[in-house]
């Protein structure tokens, strides 16, 4: 089955263009201000206009207010929620609540122990997204274009619908989908040039080579 795949932290209408040329079905804008991926949600929202009804709009936001909800909510229009922060389990419900909107909740994982709070979201969570923890120092939750030993995710019954982020590129993407049981791959840092700078020709290569990843191996002859 083909992977869902999302690409996050847009700013410009070339990334957005050449994303949805190529067939992501997510695109992501990041509503946290330390990020150098930020964007205001009034001009994510002129950004988001050609994805439409292509792919969804993910609203990336860590630990937020109603006040920032509400102001994201009304200008953007999201599809989902990403909640790329520590939010409980109620906090997660208040939101579904209230927005009306599917929510995928993320992990940050560096040991086992990281995903021992996963059980308490399901049912609860739309989906998962399990990303890399972020380095000691790092000002930032995610998109610091790192991974995660991908094996800490056998244990996760197939079941539960997840998608896969931290440091995936254009090198890796196709161990990472046969490595784990991920419905979805999401990636940031590895269609950059630098931290906030997206570049079409990455965005070419990473789709390509999960096409490449997803193609039948032919047989000798054949
Ligand atoms: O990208 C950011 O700056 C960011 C800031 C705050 C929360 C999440 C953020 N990005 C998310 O991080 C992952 C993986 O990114 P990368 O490919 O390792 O750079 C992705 O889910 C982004 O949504």
């Amino acid at each position: 089955m083909k992977p869902d795949i999302k690409i996050c932290g847009l700013k410009t209408p070339e990334a957005v263009d050449r994303a949805l040329k190529r067939g992501a079905t997510h695109i992501g804008f990041i509503f946290f201000e330390k990020s150098p991926r930020y964007i205001e949600p009034d001009l994510a929202a002129k950004l988001a206009e050609p994805a439409r009804g292509k792919a969804k709009i993910v609203a990336v936001v860590v630990d937020p207010t109603n006040d920032e909800l509400d102001e994201i909510v009304s200008l953007l229009k999201p599809d989902i929620l990403q909640l790329h922060g520590s939010e409980s389990p109620e906090h997660v419900l208040t939101i579904k609540a209230l927005y009306g909107l599917p929510v995928m909740k993320v992990f940050s994982v560096r040991t086992a122990d990281d995903l021992k709070r996963v059980e308490a979201y399901i049912g609860i969570a739309d989906r998962f997204l399990f990303d890399a923890k972020a380095p000691k120092g790092s000002e930032l939750p995610g998109g610091n274009g790192i991974s995660f030993d991908w094996s800490l995710l056998g244990w996760i019954d197939e079941s539960i619908d997840y998608m896969l982020s931290g440091g995936l590129n254009k090198n890796n993407v196709a161990d990472a989908l046969a490595s784990t049981k991920a419905r979805g791959i999401d990636v940031s840092s590895g269609v950059e040039t630098e931290p906030g700078v997206k570049s079409v020709a990455l965005i070419d290569e990473f789709f390509d080579a999960v096409e490449k990843a997803d193609a039948p191996v032919m047989a000798p002859g054949s």
